[in-house]
């Protein structure tokens, strides 16, 4: 993997930083790597997410996941790190770009009925997944899913799997049941768990290889160094972080390979989880190369100069080629590959960014494979990590996220509380066509 970010230089971008100003961050970031060095070394809380190239126990993931590694079909049952990771592992890398992992990560009744009346149950997997145990969107849909299975007369005792908690209510359940059941890692949140069971248990029974990206995530943990013109993961996290300083509060994530587009949104999470805290960080867009193009491009180019615009891809490809046409104008495309045309796509996109001063940085893989994919997902936890120490914020919690949850749980036990109240007392001013209220 590599980062190219000349695209980010003041001499190019506006906000850009210039060559001086990368040299004093580099300062920094020798500061930050060896905090972060101490924190892996100790195992401290957060940190112990980049030592899971290292201790995660592939084969204990493969064990727990024997007794369904015949499902045609895995539904995940979680929601944020409990099932981000795992939709863009699999999208990545089984053989039919993810489309048998189906993923329930909202509690829509239209979509949840949908999903579940168009599976064989019998021939699925159910891949249950939360760190806390106590979700309330990943406990409903479960009771939901378990009833569609004993309503079909599958046991679904025998096609369930669990990663959780040491506690709460669906630890409790396993345990009852006996279901196999795969611990969540210790001191590691749930946006930086991708490597570990809570990533990895629906690539490994559709026979994904598991350790092969743990390889690769284990080769990018070995580039980590105290400074960032060594290091892809933390010359893309330093960029990041110098160019929010600069005014480039919007991160928008192109990825330019469809089975990507997941990882986006995984990305998302954790950019904004992570760094969303004391006023500041980045706010990640998701997109797709070349289709957003189409759709967002003039925004990024022409819009608020308030954006770093992140492209990444595959440098090989598959080839399918463009056949002939009769029409004389499309002689241009008669033999183009299509890869090679996205390809061209991309640095043509790259350069009319550049050619209008916004700063974007290229993220590149060799292919877009195990070993691949293991890297870019490490590479961007360490980033993330490295803009933590940067910005000076607590990178491994998210205390803004409890207040609705709680206001939801009041409201469901029926409970008379001041989050109740500040439902109840909405300020409104509704506009129906009819004259407004
Ligand atoms: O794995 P859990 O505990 O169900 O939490 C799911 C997600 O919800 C959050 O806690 C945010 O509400 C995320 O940090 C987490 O990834």
């Amino acid at each position: 993997m590599n980062v190219d970010i000349g695209n980010a230089l003041a001499a190019v971008a506006e906000p850009g930083l210039s060559r001086d100003e990368l040299a004093t961050l580099d300062e920094r970031v020798a500061r930050a790597h060896e905090r972060i060095e101490r924190g892996r070394t100790d195992g401290e809380f957060g940190y112990a997410a980049l030592n899971l190239p290292r201790t995660t126990d592939a084969e204990a993931i493969r064990d727990a996941v024997a007794p369904v590694a015949d499902a045609e079909t895995v539904v995940t049952v979680g929601i944020g790190g409990s099932a981000l990771g795992a939709r863009t592992i699999t999208s990545a890398l089984a053989a039919d770009g993810g489309t048998s992992h189906v993923v329930l990560d909202n509690v829509d009744p239209d979509h949840v009925s949908r999903v579940l009346s168009e599976l064989s149950l019998a021939e699925t997997a159910i891949n249950v997944v939360s760190k806390s145990g106590t979700t309330a969107e990943t406990l409903s849909n479960f009771l939901v899913v378990r009833e569609a299975m004993v309503e079909a007369g599958v046991d679904w005792t025998e096609r369930t799997v669990v990663t959780t908690g040491d506690e709460g209510p669906l630890a409790a359940l396993a345990d009852e049941h006996d279901l196999p059941t795969l611990a969540v890692p210790d001191g590691v949140p749930g946006r930086f768990a991708a490597l570990s069971s809570v990533g990895l248990v629906p690539a490994a029974i559709l026979g994904c290889d598991i350790e092969g990206l743990l390889d690769g995530a284990a080769a990018a943990a070995e580039t980590l160094d105290s400074s960032l013109f060594e290091c892809p993961a933390y010359a893309y996290g330093a960029v990041a972080y110098g160019l929010e300083e600069r005014g480039a509060t919007i991160n928008a994530v192109v990825p330019y390979a469809e089975r990507l587009e997941p990882f986006a949104e995984w990305f998302a999470q954790l950019w904004a989880e992570s760094l969303g805290k004391d006023g500041r960080g980045q706010t990640p867009a998701r997109a797709l190369g070349a289709t957003d193009q189409h759709s967002q491009l003039q925004l990024y180019r022409a819009g608020r100069r308030d954006k770093l615009v992140t492209l990444l891809r595959p440098r090989e490809r598959p080839s399918l080629d463009v056949p002939a046409a009769e029409a004389d104008a499309l002689a241009h495309l008669e033999g183009t590959d299509l890869g090679e045309l996205l390809d061209t796509e991309l640095r043509a996109t790259e350069a009319s960014l550049a050619e209008a001063g916004q700063p974007n940085v290229r993220v590149e893989l060799d292919r877009l494979d195990p070993r691949g994919l293991g890297e870019l997902l490490y590479a961007m936890e360490a980033a993330c990590v490295l803009v933590g120490e940067l910005a000076g914020v607590e990178t491994f919690t998210q205390p803004a996220v409890e207040w609705g949850k709680q206001a939801a749980r009041d409201v469901l036990e029926g409970d008379e509380t001041e989050k109740t109240a500040a439902i109840e007392d909405k300020h409104e001013l509704i506009v129906d066509g009819e004259g407004g209220r």
